[in-house]
């Protein structure tokens, strides 16, 4: 008789194929359009804004609003800023987020599988949950790349893989990276990379400005821990580097009160101050994208110029670096602890 066998028992030739045995990671980042066109802007941020994490607004009040008016206007003008970021290979946001996928599979070997998924978009975590299932992985570890937790962002990726397995029959055994905005590992990864940023420069910054992604005020008041997260990581950065840094939240979206001070605010107000040189970081996005390669390379250098700023420099994300793949590493080998 023909049969397959696992670790312990022995199958009949008509059991079904099962592959198993295996332990997967999967990285999840935000989610980026297919293409730089106002017609896969639009699909993309149908579904980002219509997630009930980002928008707390009830879907009776927002969904008219977002189809009426937003997806009528935001997805034009969001396309021509992705035009200007995009590359050979694709958004900046898809092409890192792969890349420091295949260098983790280096780093882990052949006993983890490594793949990666976006919250919005394509690939999206249910199609990459499911093809590490069915390559035979029992255990996954999920890690949303957000080194601050959001519930716009770290839950809402854990919303996905809910929503994904809820579908399953046999689930594997699920593992979430934390929050690691206060980690070690993290801390002395951005220190490098932001001190390697400065070396490189040619003049003195007058200021460094931390940009985090903004969030909506009200959110800090309901509990959600982000604001802090950010706080913390920039205090443990600066004494690290023994440097002041100026903190700064961006990318305001909509009408209602965001985490201040406004990057743009700041970029606009330190000319005045005497302050006409500057560098600028974005430690909360892990790699670069449209919010870092448009929003503060390119317009964040227009706002300052104009203000009568003079030298400004943009320090790329931790991306596929070697010091931000060790760093991963780190933690996914920590949390991985008893299954590799
Ligand atoms: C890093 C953490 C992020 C948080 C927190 C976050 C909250 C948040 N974002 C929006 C609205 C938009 N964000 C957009 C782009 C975008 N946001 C993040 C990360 C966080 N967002 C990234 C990495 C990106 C870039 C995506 C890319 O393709 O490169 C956009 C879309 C772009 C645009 O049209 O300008 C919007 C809109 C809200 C409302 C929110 C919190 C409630
Ligand atoms: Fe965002
Ligand atoms: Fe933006």
């Amino acid at each position: 008789m023909t049969t397959i066998s696992d670790q312990t028992t022995t199958l009949p030739a008509d059991h079904p194929k099962v592959a198993f045995g295996k332990t997967g990671l999967l990285l999840v980042n935000l989610g980026t359009p297919d293409a730089p066109d106002t017609r896969s802007v639009r699909r993309y941020l149908k579904e980002f804004l219509s997630d009930r994490r980002v928008v707390e607004i009830p879907s009776i009040v927002w969904q008219p609003i977002l189809r009426g008016i937003i997806l009528n206007t935001r997805p034009r003008k969001s396309a021509e800023a992705y035009s200007l970021v995009w590359t050979e290979e694709g958004s900046p946001l898809a092409v890192h987020t792969r890349d420091q996928a295949h260098a983790l599979q280096k780093r882990l070997g052949e006993g983890v599988m490594v793949d990666w998924a976006m919250r919005y978009g394509n690939p999206s975590v249910a199609s990459r949950i499911n093809r590490l299932k069915d390559a035979g992985c029992e255990r996954i570890l999920v890690a949303p790349l957000y080194p601050q937790f959001s519930g716009a962002t770290t839950a809402s990726v854990h919303d996905a893989v809910f929503d994904a397995v809820a579908a399953m029959r046999w689930h594997p055994a699920l593992r979430f990276l934390p929050p690691y905005h206060d980690d070690d590992a993290y801390i002395a990864a951005l220190k490098d990379s932001v001190e390697a940023g400065l070396a490189s420069l040619d003049f003195e910054p007058d200021a460094i400005i931390a940009s985090f992604h903004g969030m909506p005020q009200r959110t800090l008041e309901l509990g959600d821990p982000y604001h802090c997260h950010c706080q913390k990581t920039a205090r443990l950065l600066s004494e690290a580097m023994g440097r002041e840094l100026t903190i700064a939240f961006q990318s305001r979206f909509g009408p209602a009160k965001w985490l201040e001070p406004a990057t743009d605010t700041i970029l606009e107000s330190l000319p005045g101050q005497g302050k006409k040189n500057v560098a600028i970081f974005a430690p909360g996005f892990s790699s670069d994208c449209l919010e870092t390669c448009e929003e503060l390379a390119i317009r964040g250098e227009e706002q300052f110029t104009e203000a009568g700023g003079e030298k400004f420099a943009y320090i790329p994300c931790l991306n596929a670096s070697e010091g931000s793949i060790n760093m991963l590493e780190t933690l996914i080998r920590r949390e991985m602890s008893g299954w590799i």
